[in-house]
């Protein structure tokens, strides 16, 4: 049977490189995989992972997500001539008081998460669309599906990753297109010691008011708890990206953590929003209490 072939994005460490790896090396060669990442130097750990297996299941190709020029040049590598099934992964994190990030910061995140995985999908859609046939998964995060204290450029940019491909996926309907979103909670990755902070860093955070820096360094202390404490691995989230590449039907959103759907549920069990507010706050900064108004 012919092989079906897959574009990844972000493919250097994290969620990207352990899908890569896993499709790459399906015994019965289902996948040829193009393994993309922006810097070609980071490509020994994926190799050192796949070890012998690869030769005709993996090609490794440079693609930045932020850069047009790059994204074309990939394209032209696709020997096959068409992705069947295309994994925007790429993203990066950021943390910090809203009043403490740069434009630039802002706008780099903004880049990667949001207009990157744009860019991706509007260079691969015409040809899925001409073929009538096409798979776009993205990676997803509970960021994208609620509020976030002191993530709030993070959450913007993956709350507006939702809205494109849940708006693509009416549309895409007609053209036997799917698209499927892969909600995941926290994971193991390289995620939080890459994610950008604040461009001036410490001094930037001297100049929020003494509260905001409390309840920060109450966050971080959470977030760096529920990392360690319920952070799942990165292969736990491939079980899910498989299901979806091989459900016949595939869905728009799967969760990864089943633990997450009761705050998500939250959300709308209000529609004015509070119930959620007032969880989330409590979970993370129950011991600081909110102020009296
Ligand atoms: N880890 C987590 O807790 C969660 C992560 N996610 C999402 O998962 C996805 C993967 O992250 P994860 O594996 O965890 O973290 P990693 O930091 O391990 O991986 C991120 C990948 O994105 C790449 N990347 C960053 N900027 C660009 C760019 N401009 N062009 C191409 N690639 C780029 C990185 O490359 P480089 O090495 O060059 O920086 C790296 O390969 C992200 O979209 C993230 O938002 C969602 C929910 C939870
Ligand atoms: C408090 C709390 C949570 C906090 C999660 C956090 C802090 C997640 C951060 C996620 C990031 C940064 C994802 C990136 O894509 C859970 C686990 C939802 C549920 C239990 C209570």
């Amino acid at each position: 049977m012919e092989q079906r072939v897959v574009l990844i994005t972000g493919c250097s460490s994290g969620i990207g490189l352990s899908l890569a790896v896993q499709m790459a090396s399906d015994p019965a060669k289902t996948y040829k995989v193009y393994a993309s990442m922006r810097n070609l130097a980071k490509k020994e750990r994926l190799l050192e992972y796949v070890k012998g297996f690869h030769k005709d299941t993996l090609d490794i190709i440079q693609m930045d997500v932020t850069d047009q020029q790059s994204i074309q040049d990939a394209k032209e590598k696709i020997t096959e001539n068409r992705v069947d099934i295309l994994v925007c992964n790429a993203g990066v994190g950021l943390m910090g008081p809203l009043e403490t990030l740069s434009q630039d910061t802002m706008r780099q995140i903004l880049d990667v998460n949001l207009l990157g995985t744009i860019r991706t999908i509007q260079t691969f859609l015409p040809g899925m669309k001409t073929r009538r046939r096409g798979h776009v998964l993205v990676t997803g995060s509970i960021g994208g599906l609620q509020g976030l204290p002191f993530n709030e450029l993070y959450c913007a940019s993956k709350f507006a990753v939702e809205g494109v491909c849940e708006s693509l996926a009416i549309l895409l309907q007609h053209f036997n297109i799917h698209v499927s979103l892969i909600e995941s909670g926290p994971v193991n990755t390289h995620f939080l010691s890459n994610l950008r902070r604040s461009e001036s860093g410490d001094a930037a955070l001297l100049q929020v008011d003494p509260l905001t820096r409390d309840l920060y360094d109450t966050y971080l202390q959470h977030c760096s708890s529920v990392f360690h404490s319920a952070a799942q691995d990165a292969q736990d989230i491939v079980q899910v990206f498989l299901e979806a590449i091989q459900s016949p039907s595939p869905s728009l959103r799967y969760y990864t953590n089943s633990a997450l759907l009761p705050l998500t549920s939250r959300k709308l069990a209000m529609h004015d929003g509070s119930q959620y507010i007032r969880a989330m706050s409590k979970l993370i900064f129950s011991s600081s209490g909110p102020e009296d108004p």
